[in-house]
């Protein structure tokens, strides 16, 4: 396939052709207004959520608010879906749709992502977030299924420093401390080490001088044809088998 990577977009020492998954941040990709806009309109969307189990509101202010954002739940539910390229965490796909924009965790055009901003260096991955009120888990602290999802993408993103990458195998994750909302959290990852496929990673998330929990994860390496099949089968007309089309 052509090589259609954006211009200043370099691979590391050791990864191999434009199939590899390695990354350098998103500062090269280019913020077209569209992009812009669909990162607003995630964040606004965000803030309803987040004022809509925070606000101190009334029954009635609470049905009528209802109501207005049922009905423009409604007419956008009756649009049908846009085609995409690549996928949410593909590092792989973003002249398409955003680099990560779509992700779950990272995504600025994805309203459930808190987000999670990752700063990218050659033997360091640093993840910075707040979480809001709609991810509390016990009382003022981040429920720790987010907690596992934010090392998920964290040690994701740190499998890439072996220059390959691939699927979670398996992640512990240690919960030393209550992990507040509203606050900075700052996540860590780093490559352990790579055995073949198995790549092994580890990482902490802080607040201030305080480890609030530790993780390891394994990734295994894949062919990033195997992501192709999964765009197939998503019912994306798929060229090749790097799945970065
Ligand atoms: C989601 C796409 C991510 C793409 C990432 C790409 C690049 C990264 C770059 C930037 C990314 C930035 C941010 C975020 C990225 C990702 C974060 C999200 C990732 C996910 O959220 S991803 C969803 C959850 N994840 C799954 O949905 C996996 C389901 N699963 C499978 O798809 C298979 O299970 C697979 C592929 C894992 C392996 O399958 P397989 O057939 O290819 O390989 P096989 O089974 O032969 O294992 C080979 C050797 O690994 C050993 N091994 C395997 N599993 C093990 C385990 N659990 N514990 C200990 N050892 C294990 C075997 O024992 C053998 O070892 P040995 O060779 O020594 O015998």
């Amino acid at each position: 396939m052509p090589d259609e990577r954006p211009p200043g977009r370099t691979a590391p020492p050791g990864a191999s052709g434009w199939a590899a998954p390695f990354i350098t941040g998103e500062a090269d990709v280019e913020l077209t207004p569209h992009r812009l806009e669909k990162r607003r309109l995630a964040a606004a969307v965000r803030r309803i959520v987040d004022a809509a189990i925070s606000m101190d509101l009334s029954a009635d202010e609470v049905t009528s608010l209802a109501d207005r954002l049922d009905a423009m739940a409604s007419e956008l539910s009756d649009r049908p879906a846009a085609a995409y390229e690549g996928f949410a965490e593909a590092a792989t796909s973003p002249w398409a749709d955003g680099f990560f924009d779509r992700s779950p965790v990272l995504g600025e055009a994805n309203a459930l992502a808190p987000p999670i901003r990752l700063e990218f260096s050659p033997d360091r991955i640093v993840g910075r977030v707040v979480f809001g009120a709609a991810y509390e888990g016990p009382p003022s602290c981040v429920h720790g299924g987010w907690i596992a999802a934010a090392f998920d993408e964290v040690l994701g993103a740190a499998q890439s420093i072996s220059g390959a990458g691939g699927m979670t195998a398996y992640l512990k994750v240690d919960y030393r401390a209550p992990t507040p909302l509203h606050e900075e959290l700052v996540f860590e990852g780093e490559l352990a080490r790579r055995e073949g496929r198995k790549i092994f990673t580890t990482g902490r998330v802080r607040h201030g001088d305080l480890v609030t929990a530790e993780a390891e994860a394994l990734f295994i390496s894949i062919d990033f044809s195997r992501f192709a099949e999964m765009r197939r089968a998503r019912g994306d007309e798929v060229e090749g088998t790097t799945g970065d089309a």
